[in-house]
């Protein structure tokens, strides 16, 4: 009987999504613990890389953690993996504001989930890109930049998406999707 993995975030819409993504099917049981963890410099795989062996510190057994980024393709990639204090500082009114001088409004919404088997083992990568434009914010605010970015070929914000409409298509699905898929191989 394989351990359980445990993701460790400190946010809670994070594991609300994972949980309703990987549904009840998923081969491993997967607990949650909230840690704070640093928020970290350099490039997103790099990132999601030391993130995950810092994770690992505060747990026994495999670990799961995840980063996630908003890159704008006229600010060649940034806020990317800087979002959170972007977000925090401007507003999703002000993130939209920062594109008023480019024609270019669109954005490549990452997720990078990294998993290791323990603190020694190297952490593996899956990675999920949602295609979308950063728009005036609409829509519901519980839930980050959710307001602002709107993915192609939709409408609507993620924000005003129904729940199950974004988990279908989000980045965070397709890292999900990854995953899934790995940890599925596994178990033949
Ligand atoms: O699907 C999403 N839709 C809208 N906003 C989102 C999404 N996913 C993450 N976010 C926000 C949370 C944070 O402001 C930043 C990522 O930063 P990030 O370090 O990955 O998240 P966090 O610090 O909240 O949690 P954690 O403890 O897992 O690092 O973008
Ligand atoms: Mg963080």
């Amino acid at each position: 009987m394989s351990k359980p993995i445990t993701f460790v975030t400190g946010n809670a819409k994070k594991l609300e999504e994972l949980i309703s993504i990987l549904g009840p099917n998923f081969p491993r049981t997967i607990v949650s613990k909230k840690v704070d963890l640093p928020e970290l410099q350099g490039e997103i795989d790099e990132i999601a890389v030391i993130k995950c062996k810092e994770a690992a510190k505060h747990v026994d057994g495999p670990v799961l953690i995840e980063d996630t980024s908003l890159c704008f393709n006229a600010l060649e990639g940034l806020p990317g993996p800087y979002i959170k204090w972007f977000l925090e500082k401007l507003k999703p009114e002000g993130l939209y504001r920062l594109l008023s001088g480019w024609e270019d409004k669109s954005a490549q919404a990452i997720c990078t989930f990294a998993y290791c088997e323990n603190s020694s083992a190297e952490p593996q990568i899956f990675k999920g890109i949602t295609e979308g434009d950063i728009v005036e914010p609409r829509g519901p605010r519980d839930f980050g930049w959710d307001p602002v970015f709107q993915p192609k070929g939709f409408d609507l914000t993620y924000a005003q998406l129904p729940k199950p409409q974004k988990n279908s298509i989000s980045h965070r699905y397709r890292a999900l999707a990854l995953l899934q898929k790995h940890f599925e191989s596994q178990q033949c």
